[in-house]
């Protein structure tokens, strides 16, 4: 670890007391009413740990938590959004969820969270609001359309972006709230349904520092390590860059699996081999057996890989950067979703190279 990151125990501990104190600190102003709940309540997240949560030197521990009540929104109940909002209930968050299809949030009202009928309403009565969309066209309605959450927006409230997106919906987005007096905050996430189920997350954030950390606390609820990045824009473009890469390296890794066993290999062993050398990537380990028997169930839709790469590809000609292996994968994953693969795993892209192989054989 470079000595410029700050390694954070995360020790917690069985007594409720210290339970009590741990809550008080990710949702301050509950605190007050608040009374220990049964243990087995708490986030799945093991209590006493021996790993470390690590934040970026840029990062600093939250020092304005009190200025929030601790009244949490969260927008966009999806593969993601659902385990966020769900982790944030059980670490004791008073929480207010929307989502457009408001059959996902009976789960979670069942766990404690209230329901509000817009994004507007969300926002009106909650000091912090998370937003988990699909895309910027989703982001842009669900934050600035027709009861969008920006209405309910005011001086002393925040809105953070979770979503991936683009540079310009994200400055567009902190445009508009900002015309209301409040904080921004994106903060896109690296990490897929698993992270987000066991508060796994890296969440790449940018914007307002004071929001920042102000939600560090909750954002330590949701993830193993944050990153400040500095200006609104920064964050969706890490967040780009990296989803560049993972989408041609499971577009490279699909070309080897096929071509093992074209060859008169076995697939698994080639999994194998490549889980033990400098290659070795947990992405290849986690989905490569799967892969192998054609299998994808869905963790990060390869609708959004390819949206990914859409704008990845954007960010490197807005500054004339040449991207070639990103620019075919994208083609890849274009033809997959032609396939009628969009819903299913992104992994299932090597499905579209099997379809190229026999269009050629
Ligand atoms: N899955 C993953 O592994 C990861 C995903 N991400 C990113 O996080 C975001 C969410 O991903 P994920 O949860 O997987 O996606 P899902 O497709 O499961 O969920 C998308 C969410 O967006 C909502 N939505 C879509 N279109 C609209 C619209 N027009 N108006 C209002 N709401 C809309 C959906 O509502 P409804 O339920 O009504 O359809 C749903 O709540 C995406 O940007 C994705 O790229 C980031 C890291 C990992
Ligand atoms: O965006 C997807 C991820 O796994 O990260």
């Amino acid at each position: 670890m470079p000595s410029t990151l700050l390694a954070k125990p995360n020790i917690n501990y069985l007594l409720s007391s210290t339970a009590m104190a741990l809550c008080s600190a990710f949702c301050p102003r509950i605190s007050a009413n608040f009374r220990p709940k049964p243990f087995s309540s708490f986030p799945s997240k093991p209590l006493l740990s021996l790993s470390f949560k690590v934040f970026s030197s840029q990062a600093t521990d939250a020092s304005s938590q009190d200025k929030f009540s601790g009244r949490v929104g969260f927008l966009g109940l999806g593969i993601m959004g659902s385990p966020m909002a769900q982790n944030l209930i059980k670490a004791g968050c008073d929480v207010i969820v929307w989502n457009r299809t408001k059959s996902k949030c009976d789960p979670l009202i069942s766990l404690g969270a209230k329901y509000r009928s817009s994004p507007e309403e969300v926002a009106a009565n909650c000091d912090v609001t998370f937003a988990m969309l699909a895309d910027p066209e989703s982001a842009i309605d669900v934050a600035c359309g027709k009861n969008g959450a920006v209405r309910g927006m005011g001086p002393g409230k925040g809105y953070v972006d979770i979503s991936t997106v683009d540079v310009a919906t994200s400055k567009l987005i902190n445009e508009h709230i900002k015309a209301r007096g409040a904080l921004f905050l994106e903060a896109p996430v690296s990490g897929s349904k698993k992270p987000a189920e066991d508060g796994q997350l890296i969440f790449l954030t940018a914007g307002d520092r004071s929001l920042y950390e102000l939600v560090s606390p909750l954002l330590d609820i949701l993830g193993k390590s944050r990153f400040y990045l500095g200006e609104v824009g920064n964050g969706a473009a890490m967040k780009l860059v990296v989803n560049m890469i993972m989408g041609s390296m499971m577009a490279s890794f699909s070309e080897g699996i096929l071509l093992s066993k074209k060859v008169g290999l076995d697939p698994s062993v080639l999994v194998e081999v490549v889980s033990q050398g400098a290659i070795s990537a947990p992405m290849y380990s986690l989905k490569g057996p799967s892969m192998v028997k054609s299998q994808y169930p869905t963790a990060f839709p390869l609708k959004h890989q390819q949206k990914d790469l859409r704008l990845a590809l954007g960010l490197a000609e807005s500054v004339s950067q040449s991207t070639p292996i990103a620019a075919a994968a994208n083609e890849l994953y274009k033809v997959a979703k032609s396939y009628g693969l969009s819903d299913e795993d992104f992994s299932a892209v090597i499905e579209a190279l099997k379809a190229k192989s026999q269009d050629t054989a």
